[in-house]
């Protein structure tokens, strides 16, 4: 690497929908990019599942492909690791050794940091190498940049949002049209947006992982995918979308990852990902179809957004060639970004010491008493009642009330003992509120 003709050569592990759009920017930029690293970026070798695939549409000769990952990661002349592979195995060993043996690695794999973060961190402190990450969560929009860099002089005190593409897409279309889960999912099935197996989104497992990757972050304390409490929407019926309207509300599936401070001033952070109702008048309610958009509130910057493109090949790759960018000028500098801090190590607490308020539902008895008794049952657990609405209809009525926040596990138990009592003929819809109501 001498004079003009200075070279940075990269190691692309995986070809699918954000590899293939990686090599495509990587070579329209191509120019750019060189002149502002101060280097050419050069692709060593692609590694791939399969060498038979036919993808002479992309602008790389046939040789790079190479179905050896491990033998690519390990050559002499590779300076950086590109990951978009997936998954928790064998994405950890590679991405293991390459930090290990100093090559700076780039990764969209949030199941892999949300769950053994710490260890890649280790490996890239032993290594001295860089381990970015920007496109694993929100994929195109710049938030961990923010996070781990530009808000370092600050507090942050909550990170609110919606991370997951799949489900706003699938909610945004219940909300629309009136239609069930099921149908929504069809829909966004139909049009590409939900997956085969579309599991990881739907039951919130996808966005837990990102959450717990934020909640680390913001909070410079170790959160794994495993301490985030996570509720899917796939029990989300049209009645509860109903429901949330006549509240003016929609649902929106959130990831929470809050500090927590008690009175005697100890911290602690609660990360969760759930649906809740929020009102139309918040911002995040705007944010339909498969765009992504978090919150950061710091106590100094104040409430700040982030929206855009959580997912894609082309806004993923923005991200993923921007990390390249940096990685590879800290290679020509000599020098590696700090580790993310895990000072704090504050405790996370489980989900029912979350404050929280409830929005319920309940078709009931419309007799002398009922109300009476339905609030009894709040009244008992020291949850109170923000508002309640009666409509009745023949020999039934339908309750809707709102609470005040409280623990979590009080409202919680609350409905519990709702649903065993005689005069409650049903629970319509049962859902926590965000926002101001
Ligand atoms: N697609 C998105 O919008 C998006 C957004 C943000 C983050 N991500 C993350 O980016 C990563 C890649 O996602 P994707 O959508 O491109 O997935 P994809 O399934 O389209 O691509 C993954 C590719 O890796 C290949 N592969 C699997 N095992 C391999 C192996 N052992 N060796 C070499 N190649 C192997 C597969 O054949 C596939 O082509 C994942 O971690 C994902 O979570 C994706
Ligand atoms: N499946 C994810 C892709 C981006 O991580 C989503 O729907 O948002
Ligand atoms: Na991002």
């Amino acid at each position: 690497m001498t004079g003009q003709k200075r070279v940075l050569r990269l190691a692309l592990l995986g070809c699918g929908t954000v590899g293939s759009e990686v090599i495509r920017l990587l070579h329209r930029n191509g120019d750019e990019l060189a002149a502002r690293v101060g280097a050419r970026l050069e692709i060593a070798g692609i590694a791939v599942r399969r060498l038979t695939v036919d993808r002479s549409d992309l602008p790389v000769p046939a040789e790079l492909f190479t179905d050896d990952p491990m033998s690519l990661i390990e050559r002499d002349d590779v300076d950086v690791v590109i990951e978009v592979v997936g998954g928790l195995e064998p994405a950890r060993d590679w991405l293991l050794a390459a930090l290990k043996s100093g090559k700076s690695v780039v990764t969209a794999n949030k199941a892999l940091l949300a769950e053994d973060g710490a260890a890649l961190q280790a490996a890239a402190a032993e290594g001295g190498a860089d381990l970015y990450y920007e496109a694993s969560v929100a994929g195109g929009i710049p938030l961990l940049g923010p996070l781990r860099e530009s808000l370092h002089g600050d507090r942050i005190t909550r990170v609110m949002g919606i991370v997951n593409g799949t489900t706003n897409f699938i909610l945004s279309a219940m909300d629309s049209t009136g239609a069930g889960f099921g149908e929504a999912l069809e829909e966004a099935t139909a049009l590409g947006y939900a997956e085969a197996d579309p599991t990881a989104d739907v039951e919130g497992y996808d966005a837990a992982a990102k959450a717990a990757i934020l909640a680390s972050l913001a909070f410079h304390t170790p959160v794994t995918a495993a301490d985030v409490y996570r509720e899917g929407i796939t029990e989300i019926t049209a009645a509860d979308v109903a429901s949330a309207r006549t509240i003016g509300c929609t649902v929106k599936l959130l990831c929470i990852a809050q500090r927590q401070v008690d009175a005697d001033g100890t911290e602690s952070v609660g990360v969760r990902v759930h649906p809740a109702m929020i009102p139309r008048s918040h911002p995040l309610a705007g944010v339909t179809g498969a765009f992504n958009a978090v919150f950061v509130e710091a106590d100094a910057a104040g409430e700040l957004m982030f929206y855009g493109r959580g997912a894609g090949g082309s806004p993923t790759a923005s991200a993923v060639l921007g990390d390249v960018v940096a990685v590879a000028r800290h290679k020509l500098t000599g020098v590696r970004s700090a580790s993310d801090t895990s000072y704090a190590l504050l405790p996370v607490r489980p989900i029912g010491e979350a404050i929280t308020r409830y929005h319920l539902s309940l078709e009931v008895a419309d007799r002398a008493g009922v109300l009476a008794a339905v609030a009894s049952e709040f009244a008992t657990s020291g949850v109170s009642i923000r508002t309640v609405k009666q409509e009745g209809h023949g020999d039934d009525a339908t309750l809707v009330v709102v609470t005040h926040a409280a623990p979590d596990a009080a409202l919680s138990s609350t409905v519990d003992r709702l649903r065993r009592l005689d005069s409650v003929r049903k629970v319509l819809s049962v859902m926590r509120v965000e926002g101001e109501t």
